[in-house]
């Protein structure tokens, strides 16, 4: 290996691209990442630091650039991960996320060239996203909303930030500046002092009803009334505001109390021409255009009939079960948030369907108590957390002859780990379909679909 040192300057050429968005240079064998570079361009990069696998460099100068290369990007969004893709041309995005997929598939399922089909855009590539997690801190003694540089905690102000709905980010201007107005304070999480830790916004793509959640570190709320006058006041699409108590020093956003400060607990958003009511604890896919395309080609894959039972694992708030239940004859949801389960419950009403039974619990656990009391599913459909499937799922799942698993994930590497047990327990692997729902970003949904291929 050749010795580096920190400050040298090598003239290299960019040859990949990291999962989360930084060149990769080698320099002998050795590996670089590099932030705000991108595969074919030549720079000079100078040695950051280094460690016994791999260094990090930064762009000194530019010899080449990318003909993919977006340049009038704000470097920020890079800087924070709010759009770690945002300097790469829309459609080399796309290709480089299927790439990535197709990559997983064969390192770790072992399937060369498995034909993963094109990436399906996402309808809007900037300001899609429904929801907004704003951290509030101090910077030189003011109050700011921004987002934290990457693998850090340090606050960068953002006004605009170019993937969330319009909407959302004038709510949270307008709640830095109330914020400052009534004197409230940031959170300082090194000192575990302050009030305001996050402003949390999310509005309903179709009904454009908005909720905020205030996640305070401890429950009294001086001033409250007024701020809340003043916010509603400005924005009458505001239906609910939330406080969500978080004591601990850990990085989770939420904490368990919540309390209604204004209006309802929910707000309602349709979907596939269903309505659903959201509560803050709740998931929702937060580009809703784009879930509805990944929803739809899911229920394709699945390919149902008037005689199906579906199994509709990690069912949140029920958006995917609720969107094909009046063409089979039960759907069975599980999901282990009480609130999302109250809530799919209630849009089963909503929406005037009653061939459904939505429990709460952990998947792997619920799925053997299904498969004990004799629930025969014909497809069951999994859309589980980054983590992927749990072991017992899968050879629960597995054991009781579904003719097919239509399974919905954000994380191709678990994906593919889970799809080799599929594949050990009978099933095969017939379809990967990408869909983009965070354009700009690394993140990409698909949907796999595997068939029985052994009774
Ligand atoms: C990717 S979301 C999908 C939700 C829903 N299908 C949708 O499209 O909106 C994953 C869901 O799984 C739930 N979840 C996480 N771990 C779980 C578990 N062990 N068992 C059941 N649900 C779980 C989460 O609360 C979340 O609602």
């Amino acid at each position: 290996m050749t010795n580096f040192n920190k400050n040298d300057i090598f003239e290299v050429q960019v040859i990949d691209l990291t999962h989360e968005g930084a060149g990769v240079v080698k320099i002998d064998g050795y590996p670089f990442f590099v932030e705000n570079a991108l595969p074919g361009e030549m720079i000079e990069m100078r040695v950051l630091k280094t460690s016994k696998k791999f260094g990090f460099g930064k762009v000194e100068t530019y010899l080449t650039t990318s003909e993919h290369r977006v340049t009038d990007i704000n470097l920020d969004y890079l800087r924070t991960g709010i759009a770690d893709f945002g300097h790469l041309a829309y459609a080399e995005q796309l290709k480089f996320k299927r790439k990535q997929i197709v990559e997983l598939l064969s390192k770790t399922a072992h399937k060369a060239d498995f034909p993963v089909l094109e990436a399906i855009p996402s309808p809007d590539v900037t300001k899609y996203r429904n929801k907004a997690s704003i951290p509030v801190r101090s910077v030189n003694g003011v109050l700011e909303t921004g987002f934290f540089r990457k693998h850090s905690h340090t606050l960068v102000p953002v006004e605009d930030f170019f993937i969330q709905q319009p909407e959302i980010d004038e709510v949270v201007i307008a709640v830095r500046d109330l914020l400052r107005k009534f004197g409230l304070k940031a959170y300082n999480e090194i000192e575990n002092t302050g009030f305001v830790r996050n402003v949390v916004v999310r509005r309903a793509h179709a009904t454009g009803e908005i909720m905020v959640i205030f996640v305070t570190r401890k429950a009294s709320f001086f001033k409250v009334d007024g701020l809340l006058n003043a916010l509603t006041k400005q924005f009458p699409a505001i239906k609910s505001i939330m406080q969500n108590v978080n004591a601990s020093t850990g990085n989770n956003i939420f904490g368990s109390d919540w309390n209604l400060l204004f209006g309802q607990d929910f707000i309602t958003d349709i979907m596939l021409e269903r309505k659903y009511d959201i509560s803050a604890p709740s998931f929702y896919q937060v580009n809703t255009p784009a879930a509805e395309v990944l929803y739809a080609k899911a229920i394709e894959f699945a390919d149902l009939n008037a005689e199906d039972v579906v199994i509709d694992a990690y069912s949140g708030i029920g958006t995917i079960g609720l969107s094909f239940a009046d063409k089979v004859k039960h759907v069975y949801g599980v999901e282990v948030v009480e609130a999302a389960v109250e809530n799919a419950r209630k849009n089963a009403e909503l929406n005037g369907i009653d061939n459904v039974t939505y429990v709460t619990g952990k998947a792997e656990k619920v799925m053997g108590d299904w498969v004990t009391e004799g629930v025969k599913p014909d497809v069951i459909l999994v859309d589980p957390p980054r983590k992927g499937l749990d072991e017992s799922f899968i050879t629960s799942a597995a054991s009781v002859g579904a003719r097919s698993i239509v399974y919905i994930s954000c994380n191709a590497a678990t994906f593919a780990r889970d799809v080799v047990r599929f594949e050990e327990l009978g099933y095969a692997l017939e379809k990967v379909q990408p869909v983009d729902l965070f354009p700009q970003t690394h993140h990409i949904e698909l949907v796999g679909l595997l068939t029985r291929v052994k009774a």
